[in-house]
């Protein structure tokens, strides 16, 4: 494995020569990482930034068409943006140019990162909302249901983990791509002194040349230990109505949001069941052309989010719902993280089983999809399981699936 001496400044060129885990080995406090099944990036410093005004299709839009003008008058040769969105179109999106970026291939060596496990015996844990607040929150979607056109909702909820110090961001993420080395593994600054670091399995959108490819997932259940029971809950995944259902909303919006933009869009039959290290989902390929080359990853992206994974449908019936019963704000939680080049290519993922780090806490979140049929004890274990994706990689042991939890 071939290491980033932290103690010079990244080569401002793009370079492949670097071996993936390499750039994880140089992440320094205030870098950005970014790793998918196609590159690997790790960048340094911000040489143009921009805190959007919002996180509108046309402002973000603008907002990188700036930063690659400005990139390019001040002699720039290839620059490329980084960037975090929020899940409100309200809120600010943050847009960056690093000072230096290195990149590498995806990593294929399947060989283990070791990294120190995290000191965790003074952590306390707070569930906000409580787990019996998020159970409330399904019934009172589940009524929506009957009298209102809603038909999905993602409803979140999150964890405070109070560390008391800045917990090591490069060792928790070394940990998360052991744990996942086939997703989008991240750790951005967002800021303001805190980081988003997550091992997120959903592609909204990645853009090679006149290529689209988005990877929409909904419909999950907890993996179980016990390999039989873990492959008859795949099985009944991938014949569950509600799942199903839940699903095929998802497809349909992107495939109406993507049909307008491309000559060609393949649309499987039906999905397929993924793992990740604790979920089974179902997952939905969609390999499309561009109508517009011009059109870069970022504003396909823009133009999805967000989707019914993330939001629910109809979307503003889903919104308006979100903002009534979940009772805290997302921020970049279930937004998107990734990267555009000069060309428009790049990679768009949802920032989902993610953390927000904090000086002197953590904060992991996780929704899950309700529709009719759901229940309000399968969506609080299907969230719970969603955290333990970050909760493993932290080395806590928190189980927090029942709801008369109040602490
Ligand atoms: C909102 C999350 O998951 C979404 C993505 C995949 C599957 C989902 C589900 O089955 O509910 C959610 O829509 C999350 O992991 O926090």
């Amino acid at each position: 494995m071939s290491g980033v001496n932290v103690n010079q400044p990244l080569p401002s060129r793009l370079s492949l020569s670097q071996a993936p885990w390499g750039l994880l080995e140089g992440l320094r406090p205030g870098d950005a990482f970014f790793s998918s099944p196609a590159i690997t990036l790790l960048g340094r410093g911000a040489a143009h930034e921009c805190q959007t005004a919002d996180a509108r299709p046309q402002t973000l839009d603008d907002a990188a068409r700036a930063l690659f003008d400005t990139a390019r008058r001040q002699g720039h040769p290839d620059p490329v943006i980084m960037g975090l969105i929020p899940f409100d179109h309200a809120d600010s999106a943050r847009l960056f140019v690093p000072e230096a970026l290195l990149r590498a291939a995806p990593d294929t060596s399947g060989v283990p990162l070791v990294s120190a496990p995290l000191e965790t015996s003074a952590f306390g844990i707070t569930p906000e909302p409580a787990p019996g607040h998020y159970c409330h929150a399904v019934e009172s979607a589940l009524t929506l249901f009957d009298t209102t056109a809603l038909n999905k909702v993602v409803l979140a909820r999150s964890l405070r983990v109070q560390t008391g110090a800045p917990i090591d961001a490069q060792a928790l993420l070394k940990r998360l791509v052991s744990i996942n080395p086939q997703g989008y593994n991240f750790a951005l600054p967002t800021g303001k002194a805190e980081s988003l670091v997550g091992a997120s399995p959903e592609l909204l959108i990645r853009r090679e040349g006149h290529r689209v490819i988005a990877n929409p997932l909904a419909g999950s259940i907890p993996r179980h230990r016990d390999p039989q029971e873990d492959q008859r809950r795949a099985d009944g995944l991938r014949v569950s109505d509600k799942d199903l259902r839940e699903h095929a909303l998802v497809v349909e919006a992107i495939v109406a949001a993507l049909r307008p933009l491309c000559h060609t869009l393949e649309v499987p039959e039906g999905p397929e069941v993924i793992a990740t290290d604790r979920m089974w989902h179902l997952s939905t390929t969609l390999e499309g052309e561009l109508a517009d080359p011009g059109m870069t990853s970022l504003a396909v992206a823009a133009a999805l989010h967000p989707t019914p994974a993330v939001c629910g449908a109809p979307w503003q019936d889903a919104h308006q719902a979100i903002e009534a019963l979940e009772g805290f704000e997302r921020g970049y939680f279930t937004g998107l993280v990734g990267w555009c080049d000069a060309t428009g290519d790049g990679e768009w993922a949802i920032t989902i089983r993610c953390a927000e780090l904090a000086p002197d806490h953590v904060r992991v979140f996780a929704g899950a999809g309700v529709v009719p049929g759901s229940s309000p004890q399968g969506e609080l274990e299907e969230t719970a399981a969603k955290m333990r994706t970050m909760l493993d990689a932290m080395g806590l042991d928190y189980e927090d699936d029942k709801p008369n939890t109040t602490a």
